[in-house]
C-alpha cells in the first residue's frame, strides 16, 4: 500500500495543479496570516476551484477564533480542518468537520495521552517542536519519540523532503506524510520537480 501524501502551503493555482498531477491525496491551505504561505479567504476560494475530484482539501489554522474558522468555511468548501496550535478538543470538533490535530513533538510529551484527548480526530499530525514557531519550520524531530501503538492515524510532518521521505516511511510507517518546505523553491512557491520527486519516493516505498 502506498502511504498517503498531503502537500501543504499552496498559494498558486499552478502549484495546486502540480500537486494534483503528481498524485497528491490532499492539499493544504494555510489560514495563518504570519506564515509566508498564508492565503486570504478570497485567494483560497480561487485556489479550491483548481482542485480536481478525489483530492482532499485541508485548511490549516493556528489558534484561530471560532468566527475566523466559520468565515473561512462560509466561502471555502474544505474537507478537513487542521489545527496546528493549542486548540482544545471541544473547539476542534465544534465545526462538525473531520479534523487533524497537530502536535509539536519534543521529549517528555505524552503522545498517547495527547491522542486520547483528541480521540475523535481523523488523524494526529506530528511536527517538530521549534521554540516560538508553530510549524512549517523545515525541521525534523526524533522519530524514536513516536509510540508504536498510537491509537489514531499518524500523519508524519516536519522537515520531510524527496531525499528523506523513504527512510521516514520505512522507520515510522505513518498513515500519511505531510510536506511543505521540502517541495518548495522558496517559501510559498512550490517546485513541480521536487513535488514529482517526493511523490516518486513515496510511491516506490511500499509498507506492508
Ligand atoms: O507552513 C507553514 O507556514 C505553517 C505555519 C504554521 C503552522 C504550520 C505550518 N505548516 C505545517 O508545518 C508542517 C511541517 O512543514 P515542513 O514540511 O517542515 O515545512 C506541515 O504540516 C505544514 O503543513
Amino acid at each position: 500500500m502506498r502511504t498517503r501524501v498531503k502537500i501543504c502551503g499552496l498559494s498558486r493555482p499552478e502549484d495546486v495543479a502540480a500537486a494534483a498531477q503528481a498524485g497528491a491525496d490532499a492539499i493544504g491551505l494555510v489560514f495563518y496570516p504570519p506564515s509566508p504561505r498564508g492565503v486570504s479567504i478570497a485567494q483560497a476560494a480561487g485556489l479550491l476551484r483548481h482542485v480536481p475530484a478525489f483530492v482532499s482539501t485541508v485548511g490549516l489554522f493556528v489558534d484561530p477564533t471560532e468566527a475566523e474558522v466559520r468565515q473561512v468555511l462560509a466561502q471555502c468548501p474544505l474537507d478537513v480542518l487542521q489545527f496546528h496550535g493549542d486548540e482544545s478538543p471541544s473547539f476542534c470538533r465544534s465545526f462538525g468537520r473531520p479534523y487533524l490535530k497537530a502536535v509539536r513533538v519534543k521529549p517528555g510529551l505524552d503522545l498517547l495521552q495527547y491522542a486520547e484527548n483528541y480521540a475523535d480526530a481523523a488523524g494526529l499530525l506530528l511536527d517538530a517542536w521549534v521554540a516560538g514557531v508553530p510549524g512549517g519550520t523545515g525541521q525534523s524531530f526524533d522519530w524514536s519519540l513516536i509510540p508504536a501503538d498510537l491509537p489514531l492515524p499518524l500523519i508524519l510532518a516536519g522537515g520531510l523532503d524527496p531525499d528523506n521521505v523513504a527512510e521516514a516511511i520505512g522507520r515510522v510507517k505513518p498513515w500519511a506524510v505531510d510536506v511543505s518546505g521540502g517541495v518548495e523553491r522558496e517559501k510559498g512557491v512550490k517546485d513541480p520537480a521536487r513535488i514529482e520527486a517526493f511523490m516518486r519516493a513515496v510511491a516506490t516505498t511500499y509498507v506492508g
